[in-house]
């Protein structure tokens, strides 16, 4: 039974999330029906290969495209049914957006504090208080005069930093904000964000192919051909959906701190990863077998097996 709740929605919520790119006559399906659910206030990354649809996705969640079919909610926002002035101010209201390429986001012969400056005074809002307090949580404050110009990459990086926050968006979005800084620029980023995170509450995807940053976050899920496949939660985080998925797995490339779980969805779908197919030699057609608490997936019996056992 469902109770009368108090609970706060998700931040975001996608099911079963389509987005088809159309060119001539070439079609490419980017997303395949994804699900992703992301708790208000928290702060996770999106990891996987090239082309398996991270940047699509965040693209699609920041208002920047539009899904194909499925389900997207961000907030109170339907980002399937929003007309052309309500992206506007979803943009201008909910979302901030950091790419690697910051260039993206600043005007290079504005100083930092003008650039901060220039998104409230384009949404009506100056508040110049606001952008230096911004410019000091980065750790610029005394670069506040400084053109863009006359800054390092890593200092541009968090210039773009202050400057998706600058309308106090509710959701961070940033593709691989880490990809085009030094390791150190990586990680004061990484502080900065998760100060954000704890100190203002702004909820943070992350999309990152680097490993370390994935370490630094509660929850990481891993993106393949289009659907989230794989998640790992960390052990000591608030316990998200940790409680809904059983079986961890542990896996190495987050050391013992994150726990993985594989991801089924509503109608129990779940992706078995290439190699494990690989191993057992499935192509096709599986065989399933449930003892009562688990599921094993095995190939097909051949029939020197069956004679064996006969
Ligand atoms: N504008 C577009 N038109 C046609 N196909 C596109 C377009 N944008 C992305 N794609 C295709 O959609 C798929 C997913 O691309 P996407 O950029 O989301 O991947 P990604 O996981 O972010 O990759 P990367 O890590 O390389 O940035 C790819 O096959 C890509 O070629």
């Amino acid at each position: 039974m469902l109770e009368a709740t108090t609970e706060r929605p998700p931040m975001i919520h996608c099911e079963g999330l389509v987005k088809i790119y159309k060119s001539d006559d070439v079609e490419v399906v980017a997303l395949h029906g994804l699900n992703l659910t992301v708790e208000q206030g928290e702060m996770m990354a999106i990891i996987g290969n090239s082309g398996s649809g991270k940047s699509t996705l965040l693209n699609i969640l920041g208002g920047l495209d539009r899904p194909s079919a499925g389900q997207a909610h961000v907030g109170r926002w339907n980002l399937l049914k929003m007309s052309k002035e309500q992206l506007i101010t979803y943009k201008r209201e909910t979302v901030g957006f950091i790419w690697q390429n910051n260039g993206r986001n600043l005007v290079p012969y504005l100083t930092a504090l003008q650039n901060v400056e220039l998104p409230m005074l384009i949404h009506g809002k100056p508040d110049r208080a606001y952008a230096r307090q911004l410019l000091t949580a980065v750790g610029l404050e005394h670069r506040m005069g400084s053109r863009l110009t006359q800054l390092s990459g890593g200092e541009q990086q968090r210039v773009a930093l202050a400057i998706a926050l600058a309308n106090r968006p509710q959701l961070v979005l940033a593709d691989e904000p880490t990809g085009s800084v030094d390791h150190a620029t990586g990680e004061q980023i990484l502080q900065i964000f998760r100060r954000l995170n704890r100190e203002m509450g702004v909820t943070i995807v992350i999309v990152t192919h680097d490993l370390s940053v994935a370490d630094q976050v509660d929850r990481v899920v891993a993106i393949r051909d289009g659907l989230t496949s794989t998640e790992w939660i960390k052990r000591e985080g608030e316990g998200m959906a940790a409680e809904a998925l059983e079986h961890p797995v542990q896996d190495a490339r987050f050391g013992s701190r994150h726990e993985q779980f594989v991801v089924i969805d509503r109608v129990g779908r779940l992706q078995i990863p290439k190699d494990y197919l690989e191993q057992m030699e499935v192509e096709g057609k599986a065989v399933l077998s449930f003892d009562g608490k688990r599921v094993t997936i095995g190939p097909p019996e051949g029939p020197e097996e069956h004679e064996e056992k006969e």
